[in-house]
């Protein structure tokens, strides 16, 4: 049964996405494509293989140029509708006075979205650096606050007060997450020797260096275990609860999916099919049937069994693009 109360998504954004298209060469990857993210909520991009979820991510962080839409990113709950339009109108790229900044995405290069907009991800292939150590690959997600501490290197260089009291914040904050993410007695082991799942981790815990409003995680649960995926799920929920950042998920595994998720959206064929929250989007045939691309004798089976996790779904492929 639909409610009539507002959601979260409506009422108090972080994220608004607006009429993005994405085109590679003739192929239509994301097709007028509008979504609000919900200020401290789990929400999930859902759909079958190709369905354009990672362009859509690629086109929040920066990656892609989209080849129309906006992407509006609101630190602080009063951002106004009217402020986002007055920010177009200029061309600037973002407004950070005062309480309620926003930030264009579209216009960002990914490293500002990073610094400045504060939208941190991770990827469905994991990408650390291996030859260094946990706690490295966490230094170096700080390296912009570090590196404004050194007054640019020289006061590094010089073991100033100022760059050491950093430094030393710097491994805290490195090893608050750590901790968090159960890897603190890996900190000095090559993230190369980490086993798979705490590789996963370990991306999560780099990304929380950069103290993000918006966290976009890639296909976090690929490849775990059950124990793993429970901790995961456990992790997400401590992210979002304690550390005022909301999550933006792609994720196949609809067990994980349906148990945190305060939001779901699913794209089929680049465009929307469903935005509902997570028990709406289970129920709906259209959405069943078109993720896990069974026919209609087979979706009441699959209802029956949705909480079991579901990888891949197949879709028959569609055009090759050309590279954007
Ligand atoms: N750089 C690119 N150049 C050309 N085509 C691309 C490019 N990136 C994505 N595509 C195409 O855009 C479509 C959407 O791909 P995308 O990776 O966004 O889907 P997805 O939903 O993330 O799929 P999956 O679940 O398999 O990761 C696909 O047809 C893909 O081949």
């Amino acid at each position: 049964m639909k409610t009539n109360r507002a959601r979260n998504w409506d009422r108090n954004v972080v994220l608004s996405v607006e009429h993005l298209t994405m085109r590679f060469g003739g192929l239509v990857a994301v097709n007028d494509l509008s979504f609000n993210v919900g200020r401290g909520d789990i929400t999930a991009l859902i759909g079958p293989n190709g369905a354009g979820k990672t362009t859509v991510f690629n086109c929040v962080t920066g990656f892609y140029k989209p080849t129309e839409g906006r992407i509006a990113m609101r630190h602080g709950a009063g951002v106004s509708q009217d402020q986002i339009e007055a920010l177009t109108r200029t061309g600037r790229q973002y407004d950070d006075d005062g309480d309620h900044r926003v930030f264009l995405l579209e216009r960002m290069p990914d490293f500002e979205i990073s610094k400045r907009a504060k939208v941190a991800r991770t990827f469905q292939n994991i990408r650390l650096f291996g030859g260094m150590t946990a706690l490295e690959n966490l230094l170096v997600a700080q390296h912009n606050p570090l590196m404004i501490a050194s007054s640019m290197t020289v006061g590094g260089i010089l073991n100033l007060p100022g760059y050491r009291k950093a430094r030393g914040e710097a491994i805290d904050f490195a090893a608050y997450w750590l901790e968090k993410t159960g890897l603190i007695d890996r900190a000095d082991d090559p993230a190369a020797d980490l086993p798979y799942g705490a590789q996963r981790r370990l991306e999560i815990a780099r990304a929380m260096c950069i103290r993000p409003h918006l966290l976009c995680l890639d296909e976090p649960a690929a490849g775990l275990n059950p124990r793993e995926s429970t901790e995961l799920n456990e992790l997400l929920q401590y992210i979002r609860k304690d550390h005022d950042t909301s999550i933006l998920l792609i994720e196949h595994d609809m067990g994980v999916v349906m148990e945190i998720s305060d939001h779901v959206i699913v794209l089929d064929y680049g465009q929307k099919i469903a935005d509902d929250t997570a028990d709406e989007v289970k129920n709906d045939p259209k959405v069943i049937s078109a993720y896990l691309g069974v026919d209609e004798d087979e979706v009441a089976a699959i209802e029956e069994s949705i909480d079991m996790p579901v990888h891949h779904a197949k879709h028959s492929q569609r055009d090759e693009g050309g590279q954007p």
